[in-house]
């Protein structure tokens, strides 16, 4: 069996995250895992931590770090035979370390976009809540306005990707993310790319995985369902 691979990817809101992590698992077989899908579906299971999680998203706040933990790190250790990539985990130096206890990580990757960028970006992003599919109305729009391609079910925009709400999430980003980006600069695995465009800085992570997973197999590529 090849070796399994296991990369982060962290970058402020909007900064390509969920785009770019889609084109990852599509051309290198990796799970995608997002910790924002995972949240949503505990609390569409109405599991208790779901329960617990969902009233702190509610008034627009992270999840605690021992909620999040407990929701996503036995999902990690069920996936002992998976290469995958995290999206959205780990957002403080506590969870760093937790995850850091329970694998060994590979990659991470972090996008350093300017701030009009995110702007510019943000106020355009449609979302569709169920599947976390995501669009933008000039750089992939939905083939029907205002709907999902795949189930035709309406999308929505998030109120804290308001240009208002964005100022004091990138602030906080950059407070929250420095200690683990400096984490992961120590242990020489931090991969940085900085850019105003997806489809520039593509090709620069498309050639550096090509250098990391040489032989992963591509029958892995999916969204994990929860058990
Ligand atoms: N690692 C985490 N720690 C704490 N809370 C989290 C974490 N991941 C997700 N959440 C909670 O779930 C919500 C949805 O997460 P998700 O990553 O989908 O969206 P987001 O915060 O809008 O991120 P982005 O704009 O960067 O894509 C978050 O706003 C937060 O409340
Ligand atoms: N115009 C433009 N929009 C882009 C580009 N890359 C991603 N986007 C869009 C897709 C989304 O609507 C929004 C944010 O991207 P995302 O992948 O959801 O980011 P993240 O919040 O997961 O980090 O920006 C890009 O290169 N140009």
């Amino acid at each position: 069996m090849a070796k399994l691979f296991r990369a982060v990817i962290m970058g402020p809101p909007g900064s390509g995250k969920g785009t770019i992590s889609e084109r990852i698992a599509q051309s290198f077989g990796l799970a995608r895992l997002s910790s924002g899908d995972f949240v949503r579906e505990n609390i569409a299971a109405n599991t208790d931590a779901g329960v617990l999680a969902k009233t702190y998203i509610e008034r627009g706040l992270l999840v605690p770090d021992h909620v999040m933990t407990r929701l996503l790190l036995p999902r990690l250790e069920e996936m002992t035979r998976h290469s995958w990539l995290m999206d959205g985990f780990p957002r403080t130096l506590a969870q760093a370390k937790a995850l850091n206890s329970t694998c060994d990580l590979d990659l991470v990757i972090s996008l350093n976009i300017p701030y009009e960028t995110l702007k510019e970006r943000l106020s355009d992003r449609w979302i569709h809540p169920a599947s976390g599919r995501v669009y933008n109305m000039g750089f992939n729009p939905p083939h029907v306005q205002g709907r999902d391609d795949i189930s035709g079910e309406p999308l929505i925009q998030h109120d804290d990707d308001k240009p208002e709400a964005l100022v004091a999430r990138l602030r906080h980003y950059k407070d929250v993310a420095k200690p683990i980006i400096d984490l992961y600069k120590s242990k020489g695995i931090l991969h940085t790319f900085s850019g105003t465009e997806t489809d520039r800085i593509w090709p620069y992570i498309n050639s550096l995985l090509s250098t990391k997973i040489p032989s992963t197999s591509q029958t892995d590529t999916q969204r994990i369902p929860m058990p």
